[in-house]
């Protein structure tokens, strides 16, 4: 009854996930035509001749249950020709199917690897905030494993069983109705058997398998990453207790889908035998009336042994299709998701002159914050070649004011202007070319320093690369460094200290000649003689550009243009730092005041 219950239970999700890959797997393939055509024709004609085997075999028991005189030598050699004639030919035939399958496969599986991949990078900040990058990746390399079993199955194995069983089918109605019948009736209770089994009973619980799955590897990755925080802490066992927590779950799920996998395994093998004992009795009671000889026996037989070497595993098989189907769902998810943000349709490219900046009535909420808003009418025009603060308490909304101008997150309503251009009706790209950010804790690919420095503009060269280093203080320790602008900086920049690190992202923003620059204050403090080599640096790079510092330390916003403070993502003071001082019970004052003493 448990059983029973879990059947009809949920089988709708594992219905929908099925012909969903199925269609994306399908469509993939079609793309292929040539390769697939040619898996699918060497795999008929293998196993055309394998149905041909009984029949041959029937006729050779016939012709040798015959004296061996006259014609009937003639007859024997003639079955055993034809026998190795399909016997050779479907080797033949096998071979060419494996080859072109793995040219498919092999095609398949590099573009989706690239087309998820382009996917993921597009994904809003929003997706990536909420997803794991571990995660992400699994997700990825466990779908792709699946797409090779899946095709290997589908079309090397249960495409052959189909055709043999409609052949099979045929050849036996042809000889004895009834026979024919049993049969087509048997393989079809047969396959319904293991469909519903597969779908309603171990889909199910591999769909849950694979969630736990893949929070182990977002919970193994989260750790990893954060390495030096665990060991900053000591918290090593505490991290261990975390991952034992989730690897239990995850054994428990898996073991439940394993288990239930081998009980339907059995199932259906025992639902085969029924299938082959009615055969082979059919098949005396006609020998019993005599509608049948030697050599019908002798077909009937060898059909089953042929049939019983195809159909043995379908079960099997239906359950490794069901899993690779549970595997890749989830990277399929990532091929119907929409990106949050996306280019218009026709949007140009932005070219930003003067860098003249508006929020015009802007609105915006997270939406993990379930419809409040943190900007409701916000309006404020940046002058162009403005060096302006961004103030105020934390979470107060200054960090989302430069996602929003980066167009990390769409605004839900009014518009944000760049030189009277609305940056939603330009491409992401050409806006994002035209920003240079340095952030709080700056980001480094594990790639030299000069293709770090030369992210915004991979086409600079050595000489302008040096340059950039040179206006941003960091050519001198660069030079000092082992193998100068070929160094590697390790996986995230771990080898360089904190202000070398803002130093190449410095270098970085000086390369790519963007207009507006947008700055996120370290809070992390650096020593007196590296603060002022990166101070030194910024002042150079603020230079004839619109720039926005998201301030922390108030000492460093003093000389600066204007100081706009915010507080729950409004307005509330927006002056010179003259003018905010003398401003009385104002909270830029009082956070001066504070952070003076
Ligand atoms: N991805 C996000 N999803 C949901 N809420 C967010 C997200 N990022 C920020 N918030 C929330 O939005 C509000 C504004 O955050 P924001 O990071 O803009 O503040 P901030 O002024 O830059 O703060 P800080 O000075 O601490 O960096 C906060 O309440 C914060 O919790």
């Amino acid at each position: 009854m448990v059983v029973m219950a879990s059947f009809f239970s949920r089988p709708a999700a594992g219905r929908h996930e099925f012909s969903d890959v199925l269609g994306f797997v399908w469509r993939r393939w079609r793309a292929h035509p040539a390769c697939l055509a040619w898996t699918l024709v060497g795999i008929a004609i293998a196993t055309v001749a394998d149905v041909m085997m009984p029949l041959l075999a029937g006729w050779l028991v016939s012709d040798v249950s015959r004296p061996a005189q006259g014609g009937a030598l003639h007859h024997v050699m003639r079955d055993v020709a034809g026998l190795t004639g399909l016997g050779v030919g479907g080797i033949l035939a096998r071979r060419m199917a494996y080859v072109s399958i793995s040219h498919l496969t092999s095609r398949v599986m590099s573009t989706i690897v690239t087309e998820a991949f382009a996917r993921v990078q597009r994904f809003s900040s929003e997706w990536h905030a909420s997803n794991f990058a571990g995660s992400t990746v699994r997700r990825i390399t466990r779908g792709l494993g699946a797409i090779d079993t899946l095709g290997d199955t589908l079309l090397l194995m249960l495409a052959p069983e189909v055709i043999i069983l409609c052949v099979t089918t045929a050849v036996l109605a042809f000889h004895w109705a009834l026979m024919g019948l049993v049969l087509a009736v048997g393989a079809v209770a047969l396959i319904g058997l293991s469909v519903m089994l597969t779908l309603g009973y171990v889909a199910p619980s591999a769909q849950l398998a694979n969630r736990w799955d893949t929070r182990m590897g977002a919970t193994l990755s989260d750790a990893v990453t954060c390495n030096a925080v665990v060991k900053a802490y000591g918290a090593e066992a505490r991290e261990d207790a975390r991952l034992a927590w989730v690897a239990n779950r995850w054994r428990g799920r898996m073991l439940r889908s394993w288990l239930r996998g081998t009980n339907s395994a059995n199932l259906q093998n025992l639902a085969a035998l029924a299938m082959r004992m009615a055969l082979i009795a059919g098949v005396a009671l006609l020998w019993a009336k005599g509608r049948a000889g030697p050599g019908d026996v002798a077909y009937v037989l060898t059909m089953m042994f042929v049939i019983q070497g195809y159909l043995r595993d379908i079960g099997q098989q239906i359950s490794v299709v069901q899993r690779s189907v549970n595997e890749m769902g989830e990277l399929v998810a990532l091929f119907h998701m929409k990106p949050d943000v996306a280019d218009a349709p026709g949007a140009g490219r932005l070219v930003v002159g003067a860098g003249h900046i508006r929020f015009e009535h802007v609105a915006f909420g997270y939406t993990r914050q379930h419809g409040r808003l943190l900007f409701d009418d916000l309006n404020l025009d940046i002058a162009p070649g403005s060096r302006v603060a961004l103030v105020g308490p934390s979470g107060s909304g200054k960090t989302t004011l430069t996602r929003l101008l980066q167009r990390l997150y769409d605004v839900n309503g009014g518009r944000i202007t760049i030189d009277g251009t609305d940056i939603a009706t330009v491409t992401q790209a050409s806006l994002r070319g035209q920003i240079a950010i340095v952030p709080q804790e700056p980001l480094l690919f594990h790639r030299s320093v000069a293709e770090n420095i030369a992210y915004g503009r991979p086409d600079a060269t050595a000489a302008e690369i040096a340059h950039a280093a040179r206006q941003a203080n960091a050519a001198d320790f660069i030079d000092r460094l082992p193998r100068g602008y070929a160094t590697m900086v390790g996986e995230r920049g771990v080898k360089l200290s904190g202000g070398e690190r803002q130093r190449i992202v410095i270098a970085r923003a000086f390369l790519s000649r963007a207009r507006i620059v947008i700055m996120d204050e370290a809070t992390s403090s650096l020593d007196s003689h590296s603060e002022l080599l990166v101070q030194q640096a910024m002042e150079r790079l603020m230079a004839g550009r619109t720039v926005l510092v998201i301030a922390h330390r108030l000492s460093t916003v003093m000389g600066l243009d204007r100081i706009i403070v915010f507080r729950h993502g409004r307005v509330w003071e927006d002056g010179t730092h003259a003018e905010l001082m003398a401003r009385h019970g104002g909270i830029y004052r009082e956070l001066f005041e504070i952070q003076s003493r």
